[in-house]
């Protein structure tokens, strides 16, 4: 399976062979029924679903078919001089003067600190979903749910980077110990090897990249945060994402499916893709001049056409069913720690979810900043929503969230995320490593086990720093107390445990090896990109199925996330 048989049923086959030509996407019809919801939004967006026509034939909403314009051929780009440097760049990197939390320097330290990271790293740190690229959202949900440990390798034959930042860990549907290696089509072939090649040169790919963007696309500069510091990595991680995922049609299917989802509430439409990928092609060309021929170009049109078609259609279905986004007004504002904040909001309309799925969140203060984060309970009859949000050095929202909002306030929530979600149809049982502010999805999915009243085991390992960081522990108890099924272990790293019963000292994965057997259990970890790392090892090592073992994808393990 490769790029061009995820497109070939849909798209054109790219280059000029295609009748449709560059870019252009199929005229496929899409989306779903109109409902009340649409309505609503159409209303809230001034008639946002104007770009959305009705198929007469099936009497579905239907996006008009998006050509996009080409870039020229590599042999007109031969005879062309180089490009010129890139334009002073004019996305205002402007530091937020009246954020006093904010350093340039500390920020993109701690996303180096977490990069690679463990699972979806949620606060601050976490530079999942800032704005409008390729890179940002969630990781294929295939990836994800559930998370083997270990791949077979590919028959990688262009050194191109892996994204794993476990070192090749990270495994599609179709990794496995017994997975049969299939060769890479020669689309993916190309692809990778302008990846390998542009690699070293990534920072000035993206730079080169945003500067052809917003120097052709002004208009398009309006889409992205003022600051664009985490946003420039991006694109290149998503690409490196595509890239890995070229020959396979169905992780590269969900993970852009969830990207054009989630793109819908940057404001991002159809006719923004031409553009993107017309620039994409110009900053590859430029930097990848050994590998850039009119065969990869064509490979990369091909590619990228399928993925913008992707994420197109994925959002004009989505826009059938759901906002784009949600305004949710914060109805109480718990400070737990001096720089852990439970926050609960209340969205404008009803808000479906799973528990131990998670959101993009916007605040006011830094608009077109999304940060995300992990709903702290199972779906509530009253609606409400809950966040556990810790302060971060340099975090703006997080700093926001924790310092700034009051109850009455607006925030903006994307839609729910994440496969990290309880199986309800087995009776295993559930073995939970929660870290820090990690344990917010843990806690929602103890909720929902309690709900659905199946008998089944739940262990919890709630991990900690030090005893004053078990911000959420006594609400656990108390739900232990009350749910025979139900174990809470805190696990404290340095210091006193705090005399709590079950207490455990050390770090989470120890703590966990000293327990078991754990081989009838599902395992789903959240917490600092290591501790995924070193949770992971410890239940495969203590023989948890790998196939069993969930968490949010490690992007911010090299990345970050939604
Ligand atoms: N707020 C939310 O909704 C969610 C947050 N997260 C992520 O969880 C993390 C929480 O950060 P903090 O609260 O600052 O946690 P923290 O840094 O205080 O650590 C929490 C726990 O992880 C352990 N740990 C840290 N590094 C470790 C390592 N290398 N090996 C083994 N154990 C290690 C600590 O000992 C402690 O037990 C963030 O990365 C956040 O993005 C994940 C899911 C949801």
């Amino acid at each position: 399976m490769d790029a061009p048989t995820t497109t070939g049923d849909n798209c054109s086959s790219g280059g000029s062979n295609g009748e449709r030509g560059w870019f252009t996407p199929p005229n496929k019809s899409s989306a779903g029924p109109s409902s009340p919801s649409r309505l609503r939004q159409d209303e809230r967006e001034g008639g946002a679903g104007s770009s959305v026509h009705v198929d007469t034939e099936n009497g579905l909403p239907r996006r008009t078919p998006n050509p996009i314009r080409p870039v020229g051929n590599a042999e007109e780009r031969i005879r062309r001089p180089a490009p010129p440097e890139p334009p002073a760049a004019p996305t205002p990197l402007s530091r937020p003067e009246d954020d006093p939390g904010y350093d340039g320097d500390r920020d993109r330290a701690q996303d180096a600190d977490n990069a690679g990271e463990a699972g979806r790293s949620h606060d601050e740190a976490d530079p999942v979903d800032a704005s409008p690229d390729l890179a940002s959202g969630t990781w294929p949900a295939a990836a994800v749910h559930p998370t083997p440990v270990h791949r077979t390798p590919s028959p990688d034959t262009t050194g191109a980077p892996d994204p794993d930042p476990r070192g090749g860990t990270q495994a599609g549907p179709e990794g496995g110990a017994d997975a049969v290696p299939k060769a890479a089509s020669p689309t993916a072939v190309l692809i990778r090897r302008t990846m390998a090649e542009i690699e070293p040169v990534a920072d000035k790919v993206t730079s080169y990249f945003y500067a052809l963007l917003f120097v052709r696309h002004p208009d398009l500069r309006a889409l992205f945060p003022v600051a664009m510091d985490t946003q420039r990595d991006r694109l290149f991680k998503a690409l490196l994402t595509a890239a890995e995922h070229v020959d396979d049609a169905d992780t590269l299917g969900d993970y852009l499916s969830h990207l054009g989802r989630g793109h819908r509430k940057y404001g991002t439409r159809p006719e923004h893709y031409p553009a993107v990928g017309e620039c994409l092609l110009g900053a590859l060309a430029r930097y990848a001049p050994d590998t850039w021929n009119p065969d990869t170009e064509a490979a990369w049109i091909q590619a990228y056409t399928a993925i913008s078609q992707i994420m197109i259609d994925a959002a004009a279905v989505d826009e059938a069913a759901s906002p784009a986004w949600w305004h949710a007004e914060v109805v109480s504002h718990e400070l737990r720690t001096p720089d852990i904040a439970v926050v609960t909001v209340r969205p404008d309309q009803p808000y479906p979810f799973l528990a131990g799925q998670y959101t993009s969140l916007e605040t006011p203060w830094w608009p077109r900043v999304w940060r995300h984060y992990s709903f702290a309970s199972a779906p509530r009859s009253d609606g409400l929503l809950s966040f556990h949000v810790k302060a971060v050095p340099a975090g703006w929202v997080s700093r926001a969230l924790v310092h700034r909002a009051r109850p009455g306030d607006v925030i903006r929530l994307g839609p729910p995320a994440g496969s990290m979600t309880v199986d309800h149809t087995t009776d295993n049982g559930l073995l939970c490593l929660g870290g820090g502010t990690g344990i917010a999805p843990i806690r929602a999915l103890v909720e929902d086990v309690a709900e659905h009243g199946r008998r089944r085991l739940v262990d919890v390992f709630y991990g900690a720093r030090s005893g004053s960081d078990l911000y959420d522990i006594d609400p656990l108890l108390t739900l232990a107390r009350k749910h025979p099924w139900l174990s809470v272990r805190p696990v404290v790293a340095t210091g006193p445990t705090g005399g709590r019963a079950n207490s455990i000292s050390g770090q989470l994965p120890d703590a966990v090896r000293q327990y078991g057997p754990w081989r009838a259990y599902d395992a789903y970890l959240s917490g600092p990109a290591a501790m995924v790392r070193s949770g992971v090892d410890a239940l495969v090592g203590a023989g948890v199925p790998s196939n069993r073992i969930r968490h949010d994808f490690i992007e911010e393990l090299v990345m970050a996330g939604d």
